[in-house]
């Protein structure tokens, strides 16, 4: 076939038509048609060579461009500013171009060298068949490399093309260190050490904290201003930060050695957010909330939000009982406007409630009906641990349609009700969450330290994490509600449960305030025998609670974990109760028993003698709680992986806290 077919097709019509007319011609007159044949047979001859003459120059032509471009292509590849090397399954170098002379220094390796002779960290064998990247140092250089596999009939070659990223390295590291970090820095207990101090005592106390703060930022070359008494804002860089998180913030350690005259130390808190694209407003926002986080979880603690997570740091001091009930008084006039604008009210606590939830929950439920408001009791389908005191209210009548099931109140949605969650803040764990989605006014009253997902825009929340228990804050609430909230002897049982669940019958984190909430119960007709009888366990628990007792392995750093891995169906008291007694073993710091809940559900509940904090632990769970009372549920997980997990997770804390002696303590 000629490669110019139309060409051809244009001629071969020529030649016909000629030759036709030659024909014709001959037809007339043979002599003139004979030499007009053979002048067509000429011309055909000398038109077929010239059209193959144009084909064979056309050919030369292209080779030499062919040449052309294979040379420039080689030169190309040769002077590629970066490497690029096929190398042989047995990681020998098959050929590289002059870039990776550059990058050795002049020499060039020769063909057969091994690559791990050349770098010995260029990985071959790891990434062999496979496409994709990695980076890696050499002499202070980086190079990134990726790899390709190369489609050969014969022995099988990767292809690698190396980058020397060692400017970019640098200038990310550089950009990286240079992040700004937004401090908001609080004296987390300024009245409680202010109170009874001279104006000068204030003024040195003041200035103790300042100086120690002026030394710590100067010294990281940061700056720091002063925004109100006890407020500071402080700018740092990364470098600095990443400093200072490698000291587990000893600010901390160092400010609590500051103490007032009564000998009670100065606590910080600190809030910080770690620039990465926001604008400087959403930064301060941000520094702002960690703030508030700290705060909710105790203080005492750093809260720092870093490429989008949050890390906890300190919180060794126990959260301080404050001397005034100033706040409870506010709160509860806050309370009873905002009870007072409702249609109804609707209360609720955490899944599986136990007596602090419920006699939470009794108190608020005594608050709506003074104001003259129906009330509803939102219980979750599991709660054996309250079965005894339900049965007790259920035969009164005055409780009758005060407690609703999660499921039963499924249509219910009202922009006018409010939803009061207390003993719990955290949506997952409510016993039903949904409720927050149909119920838009929510206020939160609780004793957790705060975890990083609360319920979203409260209209008022009263969390006090130095309180004992849910039941505690009510009953303050109650002692400001006004005359009008009169609560029953089952409501003032109820509440004293509460405190005495959470205390542990006064043992752990009883204040002040405690007796004093306790004290008023009891006026308004609690009933201690009723409270012991509440209390009291049958057969089958007390043995279900020696079994786990008797299964618990104590591990090294004083640290004692056992399981109940039956199905019980107040599996969650029993191993709460076996953790909390485990925790008077001599030489025990922390105790944990994981439990099998109903379905695919693992339970764990995790104590401290206040040393060490659980909290943390728990929150690696997804769980939360306090820092020496702490809990989490797992989903999908078997209980024997679950307690492996639980026991990794525990000794790498306690061997991080035993070794950095700043690390996250205790303080309910
Ligand atoms: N998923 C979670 N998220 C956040 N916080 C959580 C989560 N799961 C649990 N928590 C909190 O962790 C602590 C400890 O919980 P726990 O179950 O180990 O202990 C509570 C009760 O089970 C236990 N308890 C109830 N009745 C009795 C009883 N009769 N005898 C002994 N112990 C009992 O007491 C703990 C009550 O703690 P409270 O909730 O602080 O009132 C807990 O804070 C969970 O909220
Ligand atoms: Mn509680």
């Amino acid at each position: 076939m000629p490669r110019n077919l139309s060409a051809w097709i244009d001629l071969t019509i020529h030649l016909i038509v000629m030759l036709a007319l030659a024909l014709m011609t001959y037809c007339y007159n043979s002599y003139v048609g004979a030499a007009a044949l053979l002048l067509w047979a000429l011309l055909a001859a000398f038109a077929w060579e010239r059209c193959h003459d144009r084909e064979r120059r056309f050919e030369r032509y292209c080779m030499g461009i062919i040449r052309n471009v294979n040379n420039v292509m080689n030169y190309a590849v040769d002077r590629l500013p970066q490497a690029i090397l096929v190398v042989a399954q047995d990681g020998h170098l098959e050929w590289c171009n002059r870039q990776l002379a550059e990058y050795l220094g002049g020499t060039k390796p020769e063909q057969g060298t091994r690559m791990a002779d050349i770098w010995p960290d260029f990985k071959v064998d790891e990434i062999w068949g496979t496409e994709g990247g990695y980076r890696f140092s050499h002499e202070g250089r980086t190079y990134h490399v990726y790899h390709r596999v190369v489609p050969t009939q014969m022995d099988a070659l990767m292809a690698f093309y190396v980058e020397d990223e060692t400017e970019l390295c640098d200038l990310q590291k550089r950009f990286r260190e240079s992040r700004t970090a937004l401090l908001y820095i609080q004296v987390d207990n300024y009245d409680e050490i202010m109170q009874g101090q001279t104006e000068a005592e204030k003024s040195m106390l003041l200035l103790a904290v300042r100086e120690r703060l002026d030394a710590w930022i100067n010294g990281l070359g940061g700056f720091m201003r002063s925004v109100s008494d006890g407020v500071f804002l402080a700018l740092l860089d990364r470098a600095a930060l990443d400093h200072v998180i490698a000291e587990k913030f000893d600010i901390l350690d160092q400010v609590r050695k500051i103490v007032n005259t009564k000998g009670m130390p100065v606590t910080l808190s600190i809030g910080l957010s770690l620039a990465a694209d926001q604008t400087f407003k959403e930064l301060g926002e941000e520094a702002a909330a960690k703030l508030d986080l700290a705060l909710g979880r105790g203080g005492d603690q750093v809260a720092a939000g870093i490429s989008g997570k949050t890390q906890f740091f300190g919180g060794k001091a126990k959260a301080v009982e404050k001397h005034t009930r100033v706040k409870a008084r506010v709160v509860a006039h806050a309370l009873r406007d905002i009870m007072e604008s409702a249609d109804e009210v609707y209360v609720m606590g955490h899944q599986n409630e136990d007596y602090d939830c419920f006699g939470a929950a009794m108190g608020v439920a005594c608050m709506a009906r003074a104001l003259g408001k129906p009330v509803h009791i939102v219980l979750s389908d599991t709660n054996e641990g309250i079965d005894r005191v339900l049965d007790m209210v259920r035969k009164d009548e005055s409780y009758d349609e005060i407690f609703v099931r999660a499921g039963d109140i499924a249509g219910v949605a009202s922009a006018t009700a409010l939803l009061v969650v207390v003993d719990a803040h955290v949506p997952h764990i409510l016993a039903d969450k949904s409720l927050l989605d149909r119920i838009p006014k929510v206020v939160v009253i609780d004793h957790h330290r705060r975890s990083e997902n609360f319920v979203k825009n409260p209209l008022l929340v009263y969390l006090e994490t130095a309180s004992s228990s849910a039941s505690e804050l009510v009953t303050e609430l109650l002692m400001y509600f006004g005359d009008t909230a009169r609560l029953t002897r089952l409501d003032a049982t109820a509440l004293y449960s509460g405190i005495v669940v959470d205390t542990k019958n006064f043992n752990v984190s009883a204040g002040v305030r405690t007796f004093d909430a306790a004290a008023y119960l009891r006026r308004a007709g609690a009933d201690p025998v009723l409270v012991r009888a509440l209390f009291q366990s049958d057969y089958e628990t007390t043995v279900a609670l020696a079994r786990a007792k008797a299964n618990a392995e104590f591990f090294a750093g004083g640290l004692i974990v056992g399981s109940i891995p039956e199905r019980l169906a107040n599996g969650q008291i029993i191993a709460a109760q076996a953790a909390d007694g485990m925790l008077r073993v001599d030489g025990v710091r922390m105790s944990i028993y994981v439990f099998q809940m109903p379905g695919d559900m693992v339970g764990i509940s995790a104590r401290s003698t206040g040393e060490l904090n659980v909290q943390v632990i728990m929150e690696a769970f997804g769980g939360g709680g306090h820092a020496n009372v702490a809990g989490a549920q797992v989903r999908g997980v078997p209980l024997s992986v679950v307690r492996g997990n639980v026991v990794e997770q525990a000794r790498k804390y306690i061997e991080e806290s035993d070794t950095h002696e700043g690390h996250i303590a205790g303080g309910r």
